[in-house]
Order: structure tokens, then sequence, then C-alpha cells
């Protein structure tokens, strides 16, 4: 099947160069991929130029109908889908239905949000006059999304801005081709006009240099690294097109003496080794209070050594491959200078023998912050600790990178939770839980992490623009005295 979608049309890329797609779980080729040259996106921005034209026209009430459509089939193929996205990924097979469960529930929300994106009226000083605010579609947005989330990823992008009524040129992952392209079709399927959702392959700094240097462009939302997505704002800048940016996290996890150790370890243990750790709100760097770190690593050796790695598609692998050649190669060397620089190792370290891009789970204890995993986020399943004696100390080290995404604080305490949260400088924080995801609630980060968020109501408005009216039914003649 031919993976680019442009005006209305699936069709192969006509770039000179392909792309060979992997099975993580063997690290063999699986396909290749057509990519697009300059003139498939000068097509897919004219697409969405027209497309926006005609899906803006759509009520509100319409749009939501075709993003719940889109939500049911997804459902109907999410067999078939969660295998597709398995085979290129990696993840095992559970995990891949999960994320198709939520990605549903993205759509879902994004669709019945869009009936109530409503304006708002404002007193007037001057009787007789109106003050509206409406709220209208930014327009055609340029949307990048990742290969480890490949569906949930590029679900919020896509419906966020299609509740809006904007129109969408989506670059997903070279990586994880398939999959995308499958829910791209249950949107497509779902009366949507030509043009209102184009997909796009290429060489990503081709695609993204061509899509925001277009004047046609009116937003830009990414998930990705920190350095790509510095690259994207700059080129954003150029066009003053609105920017969403995801970059990653380095979540900090604070335990205290006063939680629930077994609880506590049996939730963080699943946040972590999902995905094989390539989350960027995973929990990351834990802090445990001294008088209860031995025993909380006790409980994480045991998790780490119940984890049964595997191929995600073989029944009982509980942990997949990493998603590429360049993320098991990446995990090395962030454990080795670790251990240099005085980490202890509890378990794992190591990749096993043997074809696949596996990494094995991996603790290591007592790392000190100048540890290159302690400020690079590691995305792999690496758990890091170390103990603390004081909660100044414990907000010091959780502060002390330039990532802001989440945070996950242990502690039955009310007085610490009141203290502790705004302390902590992230875009979210979940007490006593390892989820900060919910379709209702803003998802996004400050400081590397970027800016602008994804679901909730906020994620909605990153692509709407409001517009003030300000109306007087005739004009009497007498100038209206705004001022007081
Ligand atoms: N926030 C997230 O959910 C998320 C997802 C994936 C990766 N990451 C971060 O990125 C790091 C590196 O990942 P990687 O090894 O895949 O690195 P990478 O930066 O080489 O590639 C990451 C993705 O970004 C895309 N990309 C790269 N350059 C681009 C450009 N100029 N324009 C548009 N898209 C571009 C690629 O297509 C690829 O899918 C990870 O360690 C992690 O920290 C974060
Ligand atoms: O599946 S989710 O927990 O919603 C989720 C949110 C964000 C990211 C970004 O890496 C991955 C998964």
């Amino acid at each position: 099947m031919p993976l680019l979608h442009i005006a209305g049309r699936w069709r192969a890329g006509r770039h000179e160069r392909r792309h060979t797609v992997f099975d993580p779980s063997c690290g063999q080729p699986i396909g290749e991929l057509g990519l697009a040259n300059g003139a498939d996106i000068d097509e897919a921005l004219a697409a969405a130029e027209s497309g926006f034209a005609a899906w803006r026209q759509v009520p509100a009430f319409k749009r939501g109908e075709a993003l719940l459509a889109a939500a049911r089939r997804l459902q109907q193929r999410g067999e078939e889908i969660a295998t597709l996205l398995t085979r290129e990924q990696g993840k095992p097979l559970a995990e891949a239905r999960s994320e198709i469960a939520g990605t549903v529930q993205v759509i879902q929300w994004y669709a019945e949000e869009s009936r109530r994106s409503y304006g708002r009226i404002i007193p007037p000083r001057v009787p007789g006059s109106a003050l509206q605010v409406l709220r209208e579609p930014v327009g055609p947005c340029a949307a990048f999304s990742p290969w480890n989330f490949p569906l949930m990823l590029s679900s919020r992008k896509i419906a966020g801005a299609l509740a809006a009524g904007c129109s969408v040129v989506l670059k997903a992952a070279e990586e994880t081709p398939a999959s995308v392209a499958a829910m791209v079709d249950c949107f497509l399927a779902s009366g949507l006009p030509d043009g209102a959702l184009q997909l796009l392959y290429g060489v990503p700094e081709e695609v993204s240099r061509r899509l925001l240097g277009s004047p046609i462009i009116r937003k830009l939302s990414f998930t990705g690294s920190v350095p790509v997505g510095r690259e994207l704002a700059r080129l954003a800048a150029d066009q003053l097109q609105r920017v969403t940016l995801e970059l990653g996290g380095h979540a900090p996890v604070l335990v205290f003496a006063d939680a629930n150790l077994d609880a506590a370890v049996v939730q963080l243990a699943g946040a972590k080794f999902r995905n094989a750790g390539q989350i960027c709100a995973a929990p990351t760097r834990f802090l445990v209070e001294r008088s209860v770190h031995d025993a909380f690593l006790e409980r994480m050796a045991a998790a780490c050594e119940q984890l049964r790695l595997g191929p995600g598609l073989a029944p009982g692998s509980t942990l997949g491959p990493l998603a590429s050649a360049r993320r098991q190669a990446a995990m090395q060397p962030l454990v080795d200078d670790a251990l240099a620089n005085g980490a202890r190792l509890v378990v794992g370290g190591t990749r096993p023998e043997g074809q696949g891009f596996f990494y094995r789970p991996t603790l290591l204890a007592d790392v000190p912050t100048q540890a290159r995993a302690m400020g690079t986020e590691p995305f792999g399943p690496l758990v890091l600790t170390r103990p603390f004696d004081t909660e100044a100390e414990a907000i010091a080290v959780a502060n002390g990178t330039r990532m802001g995404l989440a945070a996950y604080l242990y502690t039955d305490s009310a007085s610490r939770q009141a203290r502790l949260v705004p302390a902590l400088r992230t875009g979210m924080v979940a007490i006593n839980h390892a989820s900060v995801s919910s379709p209702e609630a803003p998802f996004g980060g400050v400081g590397d992490s970027g800016y602008g968020s994804e679901c909730g109501v906020e994620g909605l408005d990153a692509y709407l623009q409001p517009k003030f009216v300000h109306q007087f039914p005739a004009f009497d003649g007498t100038p209206p005295r705004i001022s007081p």
C-alpha cells in the first residue's frame, strides 16, 4: 500500500531516496517506504489550503460526528492496526492494543469538545452595541509526530486540528509508517473533504523546511527531541506560525517514607517499563527518602526480574525491544558513564545476545547528579535512584535539569503535597499515581520540555484564533464614546 496521502489520494512518494523500515524484534527490514519529494510536499500544501476552505465551512457538530466515526473505525480495526504497530515499533501487543484504546478516547474527546468551542459575549460600554468574541480555526497546520507512540501522538494533532476546523499536513515518523497510515485511513473514511488531512513521510529536514517555509501553514505542532524542536521553532518564526512543542522530559519521582511503598513500586515499574521506557513522561530519576531507599531498591529489583524481555508479538513478552538500533546503541554509554561516576548496578546493565534492538531492564542505585543519564533523557528501560535526606534536597535535585514535563510524588502527607506541587518546575504533577495523561487534561511542559499543551480545552484552543467583533447595529452619525 502506498503510504502518502495527498489531495484525496493515496500514493507513493517520488523522492529518489527511500526509507527502510525495520522490525525491532529481529532487526530485519520489513519494508521500503517511498518518500515525498519537493513537488509532493507542494501538492500537500496546496491541498491543505483548499481542504481548509472546505472543512472550516462544515458545522462543528458535523465535524464532531466525523471524528466520532473515525474513532469507531479505529476501534473496529483495532486488532489489525495493533499488529502493524507492534511489528514496526516493537511494543508488546497488549501495549499496542492499549495505545489504540487510548487513541480512540483522545479522538472521541476532541470530537465532543469541538461542539463546545463557544465564543463569548462581553457586556458593552456603549448601550446598544455588542462585543463578541468568535473562535475561528487558525488555518492549515503542519504536524510532526514521533515513533514511540505513533498513533496516540499523531491523533492528538490530527483530532485537535480537525475538531477546530483546521486542515492538517502530518509528517509522521518514517520508522513507524504503516500503523499511522491505517489510522489516517480511518479518518479519511469518515467524511473528510479532500485536502483536510494529508500524510507525508520524507527526509525530515526537507519536509519541515518546505512546510514551515510556506505562508500557507499557520500552525506547527511537534512532538520529539529538544534539538529538532528548537530547529522547527526557528523555522516557524519566519512565517510567524503558532507553535506547540512537546519535547520530552526527565521526570523526577519523589518517594517519601510515609508512602505506600508496595503500591508505589508496582505503579512506577509499570510506568517506567511501558514501551521499554520510551515515553517522554516516563518516571526516570527516582529520589527516595533514605530510610526507605533499600526497601525501594529491593522491590524495584524484584519488579525488574519479573519482566519478560521478548518480541512484542510473542505471547508472554512484557518488555519489548527499543524501537531502533539508534535507541539501543544509546543505552550502554549512559549506563557505563553512570557506573564510572560511582553508581551501583543492581539489575541488568547490558543488552542480551542475539538479534533485535533489546536492552535489559536496568536498575542503577546511588546515581550521582553529574552522571550523564541524570541530565540526558535516557528514553529507555533505565531506573536511576538516589537517596535523599531532606525535602529541600529532593526538590533541588528534581528541579536540577532544564527539562520540565512531569513529576511524580509519593507521600500521604497533605501538607507536603501542598508544599511540593508549587515547588516542582514541571507542567504536570501526579500524586500517589504514575500517570499524567488524560484526554480531558492539558499535557505539556516547561523549560526545555517545550511549550503549549495537547488535550484538554487548552489542546483545542491551540488550533483556534479569537476574533473580536465590536458591533453597532446601525450608525446614527454620533461618534460612540468608548473610554470613560
Ligand atoms: N517527546 C517524545 O515523545 C519523543 C519522541 C521521540 C523521541 N524523543 C526524544 O528524541 C530523542 C532522540 O530520538 P531519535 O533517536 O529518534 O532522534 P532523532 O532526533 O534523530 O529523530 C526523532 C524523530 O524526529 C524526526 N525528525 C528529525 N529531524 C527532523 C526535522 N528536521 N524535521 C522534522 N522531523 C524531524 C524524525 O523523523 C524522527 O522520527 C530521544 O532520546 C527522546 O529524548 C522524544
Ligand atoms: O499514552 S500516553 O500515556 O497518553 C503518552 C503520552 C505522551 C507520550 C509522549 O512520549 C507518550 C505516551
